[in-house]
């Protein structure tokens, strides 16, 4: 992780971060049931053609106005971050699964439903995926006062195939090490344990502090910070 990651001023506070996730969160999940009906559906070639067609008009309307490149992490003044385009839980990425991780006494956990849009085997998930979900646990597991780490080495050890359907993630602190911090996580069914990581989660040494990060943010304006849309 380096000085040059695209961390940026959203100079809002709690209830306008509510209030634009309350915006972008059903479009997300919207986008999701499109990915679910794509794959799904069974309809005729003149129906696909005319999604598509329908589709298309909606992607040409969201590009009037957008960023040159990806969200990147914006913060508040108070250090709050929103990583909402971030793969594994982004609020904006509809190529997450709507994972929310949270942490209570030293364990990270969260639940999810991973439906046909993240299949690997037939009926199975992804092996990329679990290692997605996985890779995403341990860091926040490790991350500290909002201050993440880089992924270092990540073990994943496929026990048994998980089937689609509601899973559970658990992380915990196993030891640190200096600038490194070791992570265990577990995927899970209602049967137990169907996949499971080891990783060394490492601050680099160029890694800004939090106040430089803080300076940082504070020194530039984000050009959307005033800008009334989610
Ligand atoms: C917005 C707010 C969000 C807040 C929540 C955040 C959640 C975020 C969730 C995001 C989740 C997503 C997460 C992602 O996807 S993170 C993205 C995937 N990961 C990367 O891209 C990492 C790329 N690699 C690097 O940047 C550097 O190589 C790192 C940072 C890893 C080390 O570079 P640095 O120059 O700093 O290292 P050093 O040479 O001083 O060595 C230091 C110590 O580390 C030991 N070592 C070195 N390399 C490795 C290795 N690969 N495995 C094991 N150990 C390693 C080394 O032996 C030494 O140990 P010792 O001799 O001291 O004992």
């Amino acid at each position: 992780m380096s000085a040059d990651m695209d961390f940026r001023l959203e100079d809002i506070d709690d209830a306008e971060i509510a209030r634009r996730l309350s915006i972008v969160e059903p479009l997300t999940d919207s986008v999701r049931d499109l990915v679910d009906a794509v794959i799904r559906t069974e309809v005729d070639d003149a129906e696909l053609i005319a999604a598509r067609t329908a589709i298309e008009a909606i992607v040409t309307r969201l590009r009037a106005r957008q960023k040159d490149k990806g969200y990147g992490v914006a913060f508040t003044r108070d250090f709050t971050g929103m990583p909402w385009g971030n793969a594994a839980t982004g609020a904006r990425n509809a190529v997450a699964p709507p994972l929310r991780l949270s942490k209570v006494d030293g364990v990270t956990r969260g639940d999810v439903v991973l439906g046909a849009a993240y299949e690997g085997p037939g009926g199975h998930v992804h092996g990329g995926i679990a290692a997605l979900l996985l890779d995403q646990l341990v860091g926040e597991t490790a991350a500290a006062d909002n201050m993440p780490s880089f992924t270092g080495t990540l073990t994943v050890r496929y026990l048994r195939p998980t089937p689609l359907g509601p899973v559970t993630l658990t992380g915990r602190v196993t030891g640190t090490e200096g600038r490194k911090t070791f992570v265990h996580g577990e995927l899970s069914d209602a049967d137990g344990v169907t996949v499971e990581a080891d990783a060394v989660m490492i601050r680099p040494k160029s890694f800004p502090s939090r106040d430089q990060i803080s300076a940082a943010i504070t020194g530039h304006d984000t050009p959307t910070a005033d800008k009334p849309t989610p």
